[in-house]
């Protein structure tokens, strides 16, 4: 029988399965074509960028691996998302850091970076129908440090806050040339290695530097924040913690964004989801794998990704959501990496779409708890990869593992030929 025969008769049978458990899966079919990731840019070059004369990853992030094949310029790595995007079903935006910049061989600080430098990134795409999300970046200059827009010193920090200023200004030309606003993430790896006994000074600059940057009112860019635990080498104190920036996000009605990384290893990020969306207008995800810590590993179908996008769909919060990815594996193959990543956070969004949830909350209203527990495990064990396979199919990507042979065969054509 043809692959295709079979996607087919396995998803017709999935439909009569769920539907019997009161789930409609074409409405589910539609809901993933509307979903969006937005692709990070960084994996396909270990987070270097095209700065002239780009230095070393510092911020207390770190690549581990020397896989052949990252993309060394602007070219190689657009030609590398688009090939990684050719297997993930559904269309997505790509998240650029400001290091990414067409800087044309020019030394382009990053207090002067303008909204030209990425022209060609929203011509690009327009073309490849990809929107456009940014970041700024802390993290691997010579004034980086341990401190940017915390820092005491008033010439350095005033060279952070214009940075991150001329970031929005970027953001704000991008979404306004696609049309959509585009999300700008704020991450600093502001900290300290050792014990420090000002924790409060820092976090008095930290505020007055975001009220300086959020000075400004946009219409097509929207903001977010992002807290960590802690860095390498910056082990002691965070002055972005967690309880900072929902402070300022709660009271300035930024949004907050939500790293899987960046919390104490037991630590549900699943349920801060419905707690944050009381108080703040939206989130970002940046959905992440680590590995006793903030390692960066490849995202996958895991317990902890399943349940962060369940959370979603059961708080009804699908659209005031957004959907990064952050990651950074450099001992695999990179655009295999964007691959598993990428499809694992569909197959979780799927799987979160696909629950019984009516059902289950009769259960619960009726405390049928016994009932409500035999389900979730059911349910667990549902069709879901008929439902997948099918959504690849008519989305005319890969069906299953057939991805697997087609990027070696893009490692053998391009990447391995890489220097
Ligand atoms: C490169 C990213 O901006 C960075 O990973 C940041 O988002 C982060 O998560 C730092 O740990
Ligand atoms: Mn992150």
């Amino acid at each position: 029988m043809m692959k295709e025969e079979l996607v087919n008769k396995a998803y017709e049978i999935a439909k009569e399965r769920y539907a019997a458990v009161g789930v409609d899966v074409e409405k589910v079919m539609e809901t993933m074509q509307d979903f969006h990731l937005s692709l990070h840019c960084w994996q396909a070059d270990d987070v270097i960028g095209f700065e002239t004369g780009a230095g070393s990853l510092t911020g207390g992030i770190q690549t581990t691996g020397n896989y052949p094949g990252r993309a060394r310029n602007i070219d190689e790595l657009r030609q590398d998302i688009l090939k990684a995007a050719s297997y993930i079903p559904g269309t997505h935006r790509l998240n650029l850091h400001e290091i990414y910049g067409d800087f044309q061989g020019e030394p382009v600080d990053r207090d002067q970076v303008e909204p030209r430098h990425f022209q060609s990134w929203m011509d690009w795409g327009k073309e490849h129908n990809m929107k456009l999300d940014f970041n700024s970046t802390s993290f691997s200059h010579p004034k980086s440090g341990s401190l940017t827009l915390a820092n005491p010193d008033e010439s350095i920090r005033r060279f952070w806050i214009e940075h991150t200023k001329r970031c929005r200004a970027v953001a704000e030309a991008m979404g306004e040339a696609q049309g959509d606003p585009c999300i700008m993430n704020v991450w600093v790896h502001d900290g300290s290695k050792d014990i420090t006994v000002n924790r409060m000074k820092y976090r008095e600059l930290l505020k007055d530097s975001l009220d300086q940057i959020f000075a400004t009112e946009y219409k097509n860019m929207k903001d977010c924040i992002e807290s960590k635990v802690f860095g390498i080498g910056l082990e002691s104190y965070t002055v972005g913690s967690n309880d900072f920036y929902i402070g300022y996000g709660v009271s300035h009605n930024k949004m907050i964004t939500l790293d899987t990384g960046h919390f104490h290893p037991t630590e549900s990020v699943a349920d801060k989801v419905s707690s944050l969306l009381l108080y703040v207008p939206e989130l970002m995800l940046h959905v992440s794998r680590p590995i006793r810590w903030d390692s960066d590993h490849v995202t996958i179908m895991d317990d902890p990704t399943l349940e962060l996008f369940q959370e979603i769909v059961r708080c009804g919060a699908l659209d005031r959501v957004h959907y990064g990815l952050d990651y950074f594996d450099a001992s695999i193959n990179r655009i295999g990496a964007y691959v598993v990543g990428s499809r694992a956070a569909q197959k979780c969004m799927l799987r979160a779409l696909l629950e019984p949830l009516a059902q289950l909350r009769q259960y619960e209203a009726n405390g049928q708890l016994f009932e409500r527990l035999a389900l979730l495990e059911e349910a667990k064990a549902l069709p879901w990869n008929a439902v997948w396979d099918m959504f690849c199919l008519k989305n005319n990507v890969p069906v299953g593992e057939e991805f697997i042979a087609e990027v070696e065969k893009y490692e053998a054509d391009v990447t391995s030929k890489r220097g």
